[in-house]
């Protein structure tokens, strides 16, 4: 055997045939002798078996690139006595790419492990169901803005390019000098309908002054950088969309609760719902305008997305034409996903929408 091996080995792992093929000697139930690179045949098998049965993805790879390491093993000091370059090669390149992505969740790891305590604590109070990792991602895009009590945040009718995560602290929600409601710690701020799958990237009307009413900071993020790494990493939007769609149970009931309870508020309860009311809608025309903005066309996919917002946010079908009105749209063009006139967009609106039913 190790004369066979000689024979097409390259010298420099010449040396090493007499080691590889040596024989061990087996319990009489499993036959009767194995060979050191047929050992590593079967480890590199049972290896990537383990593998297959981890959850842990870190531990998943490390397990596969050792199977993939054995297997090139094998496949060099093979015991037919030449070296089968198709698996080695192979093996070589999942042990290349294996690396590489183990490499990149050692430096998530890392980076994870170098948190402050507050930028923990942030993480087990509002994002606790985010991975470290993702959650240091996050991080990379944040600012953290620190506020006096009695600064405006931003004021009804600007145009905001940032979301936010309100850390600390207290917010005012002015519509047209009527408070409408307060964001504490925990709340997001001009989530711009992301909790229904929106990818707004660029500037949001926003539909109130906010003014702190104590010292508050936030984690501000712009909303294009954060809808990028968001389609990067899908686990990272998930937990991030499970924590908007608290945010939003939370602010639904919080206002039940400010309804009920609030002595200014049950003073003027009509005025607030009056103004809570236009504040809905006018919400609703910003999220649309930043939708379509300037394009003659909305996608099937767009729609769906507005569909989920008017369905969380109860958005009736007038308050939806009186919208797509302010935008420039009938119902009728909006239903067809594109603007009358416009016999270009028509045209190539048609053709990808018969694309995309194939
Ligand atoms: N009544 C309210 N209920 C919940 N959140 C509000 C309210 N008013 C303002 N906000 C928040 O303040 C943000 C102001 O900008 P947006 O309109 O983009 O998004 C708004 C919400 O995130």
């Amino acid at each position: 055997m190790a004369s066979r091996l000689q024979s097409t080995l390259p010298p420099i792992a010449l040396p090493l045939t007499s080691f590889f093929s040596r024989l061990i000697p087996l319990p009489s139930v499993l036959g009767t002798s194995i060979s050191v690179a047929e050992v590593f045949g079967h480890l590199s098998f049972i290896l990537m078996a383990v593998s297959y049965t981890l959850d842990d993805l870190l531990s998943l790879r490390v397990l596969a690139t050792a199977g993939s390491l054995s297997m090139t093993v094998f496949t060099f000091f093979h015991p037919h006595g030449r070296v089968l370059w198709l698996p080695f090669r192979w093996n070589c390149l999942f042990i290349f790419i294996n690396a590489i992505q183990i490499t990149k969740l050692l430096v998530d790891e890392i980076r994870a492990s170098r948190l402050t305590d507050s930028e923990k604590e942030v993480r087990e109070r509002f994002l606790s169901d985010m991975e470290g990792a993702d959650y240091a991602r996050l991080l990379n895009i944040c600012e953290r803005v620190d506020y006096e009590k009695g600064a405006v945040v931003m004021r009804q009718g600007d145009e905001n390019e940032f979301m936010s995560l309100v850390t600390e602290g207290e917010i005012a929600c002015v519509v047209d000098g009527v408070e409408t409601y307060k964001l504490n710690d925990g709340n997001f701020v001009a989530e711009a309908a992301l909790h229904a799958g929106a990818k707004v990237r660029g500037s949001v009307k926003s539909s109130a002054t906010l003014v702190t009413t104590k010292p508050t900071s936030v984690y501000k993020m712009h909303r294009g950088q954060l809808i990028d790494l968001l389609e990067a990493n899908k686990s990272l939007k998930k937990s991030l969309q499970n924590a908007l769609s608290w945010d939003i149970v939370q602010k639904l009931k919080s206002q039940r609760h400010r309804l009920e309870t609030s002595e200014h508020v049950s003073e003027n309860t009509r005025k607030w719902t009056g103004r809570r009311n236009l504040q809905t809608g006018e919400r609703y025309v910003a999220l649309l305008e930043a939708m379509i903005g300037d394009s003659p066309t909305i996608s099937a996919e767009e729609k769906s997305v507005v569909d989920k917002y008017r369905h969380i946010h109860v958005i009736d079908d007038r308050r939806h034409t009186d919208a797509l009105a302010r935008c420039g749209w009938t119902e009728k063009e909006y239903e067809e996903g594109c603007k009358a006139g416009d016999a270009a967009a028509s045209e190539e609106h048609a053709i990808l929408a018969g694309q995309s039913r194939w």
